[in-house]
């Protein structure tokens, strides 16, 4: 007998927002800049998110909804000068700048993995669940986030003696934060303490770091000291890891596009972190369970760099289901590609604790280099704190129905740069959130509810 209480990761899935674009707007992700001009299928898009989360549930994990941001950000137009009533304004960018246009509409929210970095009950001194949601000010486009991520968090996670919501912080590269994708748990299992591995590109402070020379370090070391701070950790439970700054220069822009933690299993490229053999001995030997830890190290020779880039492999999730065992959940792209699957097949026949693969198709996120990692974000919950939080934004199959017929509704099939120039978009836009709201039990969580 032990005395933990019963505790879940509870994976929270963006909703992909109906404006999902091709915008071409994230230099360092390869596949956004290679789709920057494709036509998207907001409707696909959103059903394809929604049967991942189906199939989280119906494998008896605990699922959330993260509900998407209102699109275009009619605020972000005004404060850069355009001016006139919510029509004009749009008439205006369009005429102005399409990059804009399509900024103001990204639906970038949907890759929650980047929405903030939450430290469960087990880690903080407090013993309350800490969210600090992510500036993201590395992209414009993204840089517009933390405010509504922060009222959509309050509104889900709503209970002062469970939670404590941070303000993200100062909205500079100096301090650039990326959530999530870049944080990491190591555990023995969800109801037990862990080691929090915060992953970062560059430092501000510090010119000996190396930085990469190519594309963007978006995480800077401060930042990552910043929330460990805000967090107050409990002693011995955060470690801070550079990422390998040759791989920023091959398109991992976040961390979690070459590493996957999951209790006490890392699964990692060998070329993730910087000096590798020294910072896993760092992790192994700052771990703080009982249990063995597993690094699975994937080696250049079996799948490369660009192989990891362009499948995604180690931005599949790794969830353990209700007999302890871990699945991969994989992007379909995982399985095209030859190297990859031999090398998963592989995986699973290992001795690990990693059993079986499931894929999934999430092209249409994808295509914007978001894979099944990028799209949640994890929240370690005891049951006090589970049954805390909002209930409607869990889903049941229900929800699920429901969901399916509000985006059939309201989702437009595809998108493309004329549709964005057509205020109709905007409005029914709106319209759709509007509803969601009442859906989720949200409030006014939106700057046109006001
Ligand atoms: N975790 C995955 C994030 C992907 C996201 N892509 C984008 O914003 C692409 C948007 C566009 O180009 O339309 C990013 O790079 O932050």
């Amino acid at each position: 007998m032990n005395n933990k209480t019963a505790s879940y990761e509870v994976n929270f899935d963006g909703l992909v927002g109906p404006t999902h674009n091709y915008a071409g707007l994230s230099y360092g992700n390869v596949a956004s800049v290679n789709n920057a001009d494709a036509i998207s299928n907001p409707k696909q898009a959103a059903l394809q998110g929604l049967a991942k989360m189906k199939a989280m549930h119906e494998m008896g994990l605990k699922q959330g909804i993260f509900a998407p941001h209102a699109r275009p950000d009619i605020n972000a137009l005004r404060r850069l000068g355009f001016t006139g009533n919510d029509t004009q304004v749009i008439n205006k960018v369009a005429k102005e700048s399409v990059v804009l246009l399509r900024a103001v509409y990204s639906a970038s929210a949907m890759w929650t993995a980047n929405a903030a970095t939450v430290s469960p009950s087990l880690d903080t001194k407090d013993s309350k669940v800490h969210f600090t949601s992510a500036n993201l000010n590395n992209k414009f486009h993204r840089s517009l986030e933390p405010h509504t991520t922060t009222s959509l968090l309050k509104a889900m996670f709503k209970n002062d003696d469970y939670f404590v919501h941070h303000t993200h912080l100062p909205e500079q590269p100096f301090f650039g934060d990326e959530g999530a994708a870049n944080h990491t748990r190591l555990c023995d299992d969800h109801a037990s303490k862990g080691l929090e591995l915060f992953v970062y590109g560059t430092s501000s402070l510090d010119s000996r770091i190396v930085s990469p020379s190519k594309f963007p370090a978006r995480q800077s070391l401060e930042a990552s000291q910043a929330i460990a701070r805000l967090h107050d950790l409990n002693e011995g439970q955060a470690l801070f890891l550079q990422q390998n700054p040759d791989v920023i220069d091959q398109g991992v822009f976040h961390n979690d596009v070459i590493a996957v933690g999951n209790e006490n299993v890392l699964l990692c490229h060998e070329q993730a972190f910087l000096n590798q053999t020294n910072a896993l001995e760092v992790v192994k030997h700052a771990y703080v369970g009982e249990k063995e830890m597993h690094i699975i190290q994937v080696p250049t020779d079996m799948v490369s760099v660009d192989d990891a880039v362009r499948s995604y492999l180690f931005n599949s999730q790794l969830v353990t289901l209700p007999d302890a065992s871990m699945m991969l959940v994989a992007p379909q792209e995982c399985k095209n590609n030859a190297r990859v699957n031999k090398y998963i097949d592989y995986m699973l026949s290992a001795n690990n604790p990693v059993k079986e693969v499931k894929y999934f198709d999430l092209k249409q996120s994808m295509q914007n280099g978001g894979g099944p990692a990028c799209l949640r974000l994890r929240v370690a919950l005891n049951d006090n704190e589970l049954n805390a939080i909002n209930p409607d934004v869990m889903m049941n199959a229900d929800k699920f129905d429901t969901l399916t017929n509000w985006v059939n509704k309201h989702y437009r099939d595809k998108l493309t740069d004329k549709d964005l120039a057509d205020p109709q978009l905007m409005n029914e836009s709106y319209t759709a959130l509007d509803e969601l709201t009442k859906l989720l039990s949200l409030g006014s969580v939106y700057q046109f509810q006001r």
